[in-house]
């Protein structure tokens, strides 16, 4: 008998895209796959803030899921995932990742320095506030929540100028023409992780594990992101806080003359947050391959020295 794999996800129209890829590359290394939708208590209240229900609220009914042996691979958004491991599960692939920086969807074309002072500009994340306000563009932030679908009709429907949204997941979404201005990480640096997916499986499914290592990883994306997370945890920040990073992996040379991958990493963080005004202290390094985890936790001690984390003001909600 030839065994079938339960895929878990949530059932947003992203998640189920998400999710198809990797059960496109299962089905295509010839396993038999099922699909199976979790719903999260993220999805079935739309009018809470995430920062008010907390850390996790869309993955863990889905690692639930599988520590109970309903699915045996659970896909995530990665930058959705809690720091903290969890007992029994085991992060077996991330692949390749999309392009990881933030969009701006804005009314008549817009890119973020035509926006009149005052426009209106949709977010709920904290780090997507604190860096939009640190432009000093005069910019009114108003807090949303919802699909991708719900917030780009508030921009259609004039409620909003704009709204800013990760690129990857409008690209996963086929909307990506509705893009008007591809952020630069210089003026918003995305969510440690973002555009990037995380597969799990249990700790003891060694051959899913393999499985899924051999079929979906990929080297590099694991590279960044394990420097961004890592970056990201050392902040104890979970992923509430406003914490920017984004990591390469770029080819150098050695000493020798020999080609050398390196990780090179950029963090932001809010240092203070005053009312309307805010801090934000940024800092980047290079460091070998292998040496990733080390390397976000350096630029984490970095960013703590030049102030990050006094904080203090509104919602901790980093995506
Ligand atoms: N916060 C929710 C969330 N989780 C993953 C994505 C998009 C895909 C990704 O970043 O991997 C989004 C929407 C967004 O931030 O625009």
């Amino acid at each position: 008998m030839t065994r079938t794999i339960r895929i878990g996800t949530r059932g947003s129209a992203l998640a189920l895209t998400q999710t198809g890829t990797i059960a496109d590359a299962l089905r295509a290394a010839g396993e038999n796959v099922e699909i199976v939708k979790v719903s999260t208590p993220g999805d079935r209240d739309q009018r809470t803030s995430v920062s008010e229900i907390g850390v996790g609220v869309f993955t863990s009914a889905l690692r639930e899921a599988l520590l109970n042996k309903q699915v045996d691979v659970a896909v995530h958004s990665y930058k959705d995932l809690p720091t903290a491991p969890e007992p029994g599960i085991v992060l077996a692939a991330v692949p390749r990742r999309e392009d990881p920086r933030d969009a701006l969807i804005a009314r008549d074309g817009l890119t973020l320095g035509e926006l009149p002072p005052g426009s209106k500009v949709g977010t709920g994340a904290a780090r997507r506030v604190s860096q939009l306000r640190a432009l000093g563009l005069g910019l009114e932030i108003v807090p949303i929540r919802g699909n991708i679908d719900t917030r780009l009709r508030k921009v259609a429907d004039g409620e909003l100028d704009a709204v800013v949204l990760a690129r990857a997941g409008l690209a996963r979404l086929g909307r990506a023409g509705e893009i008007t201005e591809t952020l630069d990480p210089i003026q918003m640096l995305p969510a440690p992780a973002q555009g990037a997916l995380a597969v799990e499986c249990r700790v003891d499914d060694v051959d899913i594990e393999h499985l899924l290592r051999s079929t979906v990883d990929d080297e590099a994306t694991r590279a960044a992101v394990t420097a961004e997370r890592a970056m990201l945890a050392a902040l104890e920040a979970g992923c509430s806080a406003p914490v920017g990073a984004l990591a390469e992996v770029v080819e150098d040379l050695d000493a020798d003359g020999s080609v050398v991958e390196r990780v090179s990493l950029r963090g932001v963080a809010a240092a203070g947050l005053d009312g309307e005004s805010v801090e934000m202290v940024r800092a980047s390094a290079v460091a070998d391959k292998s040496e990733a985890e080390r390397l976000g936790r350096d630029l984490a001690a970095e960013l703590l020295d030049l102030g990050a984390g006094a904080l203090s003001g509104p919602g901790r909600n980093s995506r």
